[in-house]
Parts: C-alpha cells; structure tokens; sequence
C-alpha cells in the first residue's frame, strides 16, 4: 500500500455558509434562502412555485423559515426542499441570530417589568409604605396584652 493511498481523505461535509455569501443571491436569476438553518438555492423552482415568484424574491438572500411556515406547506413542499439544499448556515451566523434574539427577549422583559413597576406604583395611590411601623407597633401590643392575660 502506498504513502497516497492510506492518506485520509477529507471528508466532504455540509458547506457552511455566512450571510454576507447568502445575502448576495437575491436575485431572480440567482435566489437563495435559508430555512431552518439550511441553505437552498431555489433558482430553478422559482417559475415553478405554486405561490408565485415574488413571494420567493423577496425573502431572497434572508432567512425565509417564518414566511415558508406561515403558509403551512405540505410535506410534499418539503420534500422538494431537498433537492436544492447548497449547505449550512455557518455556526457563527446562527449564534449571531440566536444572541440577538435572546437579546431582544431580555431587554423587552427587563424594559417592560421595569415599566410594569412603574405603573404600579403610580396606580396605587394608597401609601402603604408609612403604615409599616404603625403595623408592627399594633403587633406588638397586641402580643404584650395576649401575653398578659
Ligand atoms: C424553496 C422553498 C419553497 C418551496 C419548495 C415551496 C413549495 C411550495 C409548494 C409545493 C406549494 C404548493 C402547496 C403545498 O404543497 O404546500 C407552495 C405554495 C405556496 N407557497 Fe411555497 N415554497 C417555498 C417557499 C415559499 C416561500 C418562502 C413563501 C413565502 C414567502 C411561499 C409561499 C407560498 C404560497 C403563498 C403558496 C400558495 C399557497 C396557496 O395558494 O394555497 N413559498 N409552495
């Protein structure tokens, strides 16, 4: 057995894509999109497309999950997805999504808590806050005349 032949050769995996590529085939004669995190080029299917063509150019080039979901295809639709799968979106390119979701998620919550609080306390116009000490001297003889008897 030769040097060449025991040399392993690489295995030829998924190619993963960023956005900066994917975001170039935008157009009619050249379309991309992602769905699901797989990159398809659906150039060809274009003319074909049960719904139109426009509906496909314009998620071109962008992630195209939401809009292909909305629409509910088929099992069959799904099926013709394979056939124009190109590669993955890149590991990078899917951490910069899910961070800025996870951003946006955060700062919503934390803004609408922070105003969900405010509202509150505009809202209940009863001082509350005072009564705390008035509370605990009640308390206390209540407990002092319990205790005396
Ligand atoms: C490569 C991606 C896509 C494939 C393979 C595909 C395939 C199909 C197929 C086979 C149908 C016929 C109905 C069915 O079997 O579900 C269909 C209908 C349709 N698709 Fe897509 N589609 C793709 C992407 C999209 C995208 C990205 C959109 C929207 C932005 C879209 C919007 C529609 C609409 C509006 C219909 C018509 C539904 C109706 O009239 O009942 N499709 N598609």
């Amino acid at each position: 057995m030769s040097a060449v032949d025991a040399a392993p050769v690489p295995a030829a995996g998924p190619r993963s894509l960023e956005w900066d590529e994917i975001s170039k085939h935008n157009k009619r004669d050249d379309l991309w999109m992602v769905i699901h995190g797989k990159v398809y080029d659906t150039t060809r299917f274009l003319d074909e497309h049960p719904g139109g063509e426009e509906v496909m150019i314009e998620v071109g080039g962008q992630d195209a999950s939401e809009a292909f979901e909305e629409i509910g295809h088929s099992d069959d639709a799904r099926d013709l997805l394979k056939g124009f799968y190109v590669g993955d979106l890149s590991a990078k390119a899917k951490l910069g999504k899910a961070a800025t979701k996870v951003a946006t998620s955060v700062s919503t919550s934390v803004s609408s808590g922070a105003e969900a609080a405010k509202t509150k306390a505009k809202s209940s116009g009863f001082p509350f806050f005072p009564l705390v000490p008035l509370i605990a001297i009640v308390a206390f003889a209540v407990y002092k005349l319990l205790e005396n008897n």
